[in-house]
This record gives structure tokens, C-alpha cells and sequence, in this order.
């Protein structure tokens, strides 16, 4: 079966619920305008948690054809985690996705690959679809490390799971280095992984496991690079950050299919 190509925007810890409105607002207009073709892509939003119920009134209200998700979750079912926003909450807003260890929150958490394990099984029990961040710092890249690295992630992450769990989930291969810096990964580089990624997939869980699992790039995606990124083999979407709050490249994004691939 063929893997529906997914545009997901982290906005990371940008927007507040009233500016978030507006954006969803736009985007929701500027896909429809440039007549977005949802079958192409699926167009996912990922606001920080103050924001979702604003997105979901919004998104349910106007039945905009977007989907939604969080940036983490707790692996706990719910208690005296202070700080913490459990699965059952992101479910009860609606959300679709939600993402899991992001290199952010490995940096800035200490989220380890026991973690994001236990945070995957925690999202895929509760019904919602992981995006799973796997990738290298500039360190590993440079000592040619980058593909057993990003590997022990995605053996570290996916621990566990039944290969019918792995393949709906979502893999997303963000080369550290490449994320907010300008610093894009060549297609090469990124189909690279993310075809190593497949191929551990199609060895550990069989082919239909390795076929069904979608796998994005993310690092400095705009819609001036995303056409030559989305026509490597292995690569079936991106994982935004900075051009997700930017309406007019987000949407470009969305509509890779109609932009040059090189
Ligand atoms: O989650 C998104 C990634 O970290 C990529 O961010 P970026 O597009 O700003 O490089």
C-alpha cells in the first residue's frame, strides 16, 4: 500500500492560543486558495499544549481538512506528575499525532532511548500515532558514525513493539545539526538514513512492516528544498519547524508535489 506523504509543522514553543488561531486560519485559506490537494498530503499542525484546545474549536468548527498533534506526552497514565500532560489529555483534545523524542527534549530533558520507549508505547496504547525523532549531533556526522547512531535510536525507541504497531507509527530522521541552522542535509545525505532506516525495518520486521512505516526528514525544510527531498525513494514527508510559522512556505510544503525536485 502506498504511504500517504505527511507535512507535519513543529511549532515548538512559538505562538500563544489567540496567535495560533490566526495561523491555522491562514493556512486553513492559503491550502484551499492554492487548491491543496489532500490525497497529495496529509498537513498536520504540532502546537505547544496551551494551544490545542483553540486549534481543536477551530479545527473541528470549520471542519478544516488539518490534522493536529502535541510535542510530548508522559509515559504515565496520570498522577503526581507536576508539569506533565498525559495521553488520555492529548486524546480528549482530539489530537491525531503527537511527537516523541524530539532532540530538543533529549538535549534539554535528558530524554534517553528508554524514554522515548516507553513514551511510544505509552501514545500508541492510548491511540494516538508517534512521530519518533531519531538522528545524529555534527560530532557523529563528522566521525561518519551517522547511520549506526541514528539506528540505536530508532532499535532504542521501537524496543517492544509488534511490527504492526511499527508500521503505523512514524519515524522522522532529523540530523541534529541540520535543525534550525540553514543547514540542510543534501537529499543524498538525508535518503542516506532514512533508507538505512527502511532497511533495519524490512531486516527486524519484514517487508510489510518496512513498507507501511512512514519515515520524514527534518532540518531547515522550505519549500525551496522540500520538491528534491521528497523525490528520494525513502523519504515519505518532513518534520518543520521554522517554516511551519510561516504560512505561505508551510503551505509550498504541503504542496511539494507541484514544486520543482531540484
Ligand atoms: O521538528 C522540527 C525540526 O526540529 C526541524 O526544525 P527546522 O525546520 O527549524 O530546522
Amino acid at each position: 500500500m502506498a504511504r500517504k506523504p505527511l507535512m507535519a509543522g513543529n511549532w515548538k514553543m512559538n505562538l500563544n492560543h489567540v496567535e495560533a488561531v490566526g495561523l491555522v486560519q491562514k493556512l486553513a485559506w492559503t491550502l484551499q486558495d492554492k487548491r491543496h490537494d489532500p490525497a497529495k498530503s496529509e498537513v498536520v499542525v504540532i502546537p505547544p499544549f496551551t494551544d490545542l484546545r483553540s486549534v481543536q474549536t477551530l479545527i473541528d468548527g470549520d471542519k478544516l481538512e488539518l490534522a493536529y498533534g502535541a510535542q510530548d506526552l508522559s509515559p504515565f497514565d496520570g498522577g503526581a506528575y507536576t508539569g506533565d500532560i498525559s495521553a488520555d489529555m492529548l486524546v480528549k483534545l482530539g489530537c491525531t499525532y503527537v511527537v516523541v523524542g524530539h532532540s530538543e527534549r533529549r538535549q534539554y530533558h535528558d530524554e534517553d532511548d528508554n524514554t522515548v520507549n516507553a513514551k511510544t508505547i505509552q501514545a500508541i496504547k492510548k491511540g494516538l500515532v508517534p512521530i519518533v525523532c531519531v538522528g545524529e549531533g555534527l560530532e557523529v556526522r563528522k566521525a561518519a558514525q551517522h547511520v549506526e547512531f541514528t539506528l540505536g535510536h530508532v532499535r532504542g525507541a521501537l524496543a517492544e513493539l509488534t511490527d504492526e504497531q511499527i508500521g503505523a507509527l512514524v519515524i522522522a530522521y532529523e540530523p541534529v545539526w541540520a535543525i534550525g541552522t540553514g543547514e540542510v542535509a543534501t537529499p543524498e545525505d538525508a535518503q542516506e538514513v532514512c533508507g538505512a532506516i527502511r532497511d533495519w525495518l524490512r531486516r527486524h520486521h519484514g517487508d510489510a512492516t518496512a513498507d507501511a512505516t512512514r519515515i520524514l526528514y527534518g532540518g531547515s525544510v522550505k519549500a525551496s528544498n522540500v520538491g528534491a527531498i521528497m523525490a528520494q525513494p525513502d523519504i515519505d514527508g518532513a518534520l518543520v519547524g521554522g517554516a511551519s510559522l510561516q504560512v505561505d512556505e508551510f503551505a509550498g510544503i504541503a504542496r511539494y508535489y507541484d514544486l520543482p525536485t531540484a
